[in-house]
């Protein structure tokens, strides 16, 4: 059986996620945008070498000093499929949980929820696709078979009161079966929002999508599901996860319906949380992250990896 190293796009590090709440309009943007860090498990998990528990401890840690308000801290999967992630307890118990910062984790089956309320998780991620051979491949089920654990989680969920976020990848490509409909995009982030999921990050899972595809996919699923229930997850494997969540921004901000509220996640492939804040901020969009700490986050991650940054912002700041 594959593991998802071989399924997913290879990523550098740091990663970013985005979640975003516009209160009132910049211009065409919003004013306050909610980042979503998922370096510690979207990035962790496709590292080849193991990653040392205290290392991603560490690392959460230095994310909850810079004030990432949502810092999605590991993953409950099968340690068979992601062996990166098998310290998943470890992790989540050894972390600092800093006041007004939340700690969600991911998780594929009512197994995984239950290990994850265990260890302490107060919210939980649970993930689809919209594509069917992507599904078979990270989950090991169809969508409809997936949507059979999802109502499993969701009523185990609501009887915790533990808040569920879904994710819906491959919604602007996929590496198996090619262009995904934004119509099947849409059908599947609606079952999601209507099974009880609060809020559904939609995900370019390998980066093909461009601003033009994010464009007519957004279109799509804001026509069936709330745009304050959305986020997107932008992988940034072409280089085009700034403007995927730029025009993301732009889109959202614009739409009729949205009473001026709505959420944005983007990941990365990956696009650095460092070069995702710089540009809020030069966009004049408030997103509450300390860039300087997040820079030392990013730095120290890298050390630990023997990586170079793929970060502009961190290349530019340090002359790399
Ligand atoms: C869903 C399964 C478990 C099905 O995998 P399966 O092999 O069909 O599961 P199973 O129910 O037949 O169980 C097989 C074994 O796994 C165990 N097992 C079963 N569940 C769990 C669990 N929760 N925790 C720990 N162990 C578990 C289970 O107990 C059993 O153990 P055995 O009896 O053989 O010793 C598997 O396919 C899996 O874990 N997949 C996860 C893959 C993954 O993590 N992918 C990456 C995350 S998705 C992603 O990155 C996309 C996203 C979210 O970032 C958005 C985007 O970028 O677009």
């Amino acid at each position: 059986m594959a593991t998802t190293r071989n399924m997913l796009p290879q990523k550098r590090l740091p990663l970013a996620s985005l979640r975003a709440i516009s209160t009132s309009s910049v211009g065409t943007f919003p004013k306050q945008v909610k980042i979503v860090e998922v370096g510690p498990r979207d990035g962790l998990q496709n590292e080849k070498n193991i990653v040392p528990t205290p290392v991603k401890i560490k690392l959460i840690d230095m994310l909850s000093e810079a004030r990432l308000p949502v810092i999605e801290a590991t993953s409950f999967v099968s340690p068979k499929w992601v062996p990166q992630m098998a310290d998943h307890a470890e992790v989540l118990k050894g972390i600092q949980k800093f006041p007004g910062i939340s700690y969600p984790v991911l998780i594929p089956n009512v197994k995984g929820f239950q290990a994850a309320v265990a260890a302490g998780a107060k919210e939980v991620s649970l993930f689809g696709a919209a594509s069917e051979l992507f599904s078979k491949k990270n989950s090991n089920c169809s969508i409809e078979e997936s949507f059979q654990r999802f109502d499993q989680i969701l009523k185990a969920a609501q009887a915790a009161s533990i808040p569920v976020r879904g994710y819906v990848s491959c919604v602007l490509g996929c590496p198996y079966e090619g262009k995904i409909s934004p119509a099947k995009v849409a059908e599947v982030t609606k079952k999601l929002y209507s099974m009880g999921c609060y809020e559904i990050s939609l995900g370019d899972t390998t980066g093909v999508g461009t601003p033009g595809t994010m464009k007519d996919m957004l279109s799509a699923v804001m026509y069936e599901v709330p745009v304050a229930a959305l986020a997107v997850h932008c992988h940034d494997t072409y280089g085009q996860a700034l403007a995927n969540t730029l025009m993301a921004l732009q889109v959202i901000q614009a739409c009729p319906f949205s009473q001026r509220a709505w959420r944005q996640d983007s990941s990365s492939g990956n696009l650095a949380t460092e070069d995702l804040v710089y540009m809020l901020t030069g966009l004049g969009i408030h997103t509450g992250v300390n860039l300087q700490k997040l820079l030392e986050a990013g730095t120290f991650i890298c050390q630990a990896l023997n990586r170079k940054t793929g970060s502009k912002v961190a290349q530019a700041t340090y002359k790399l």
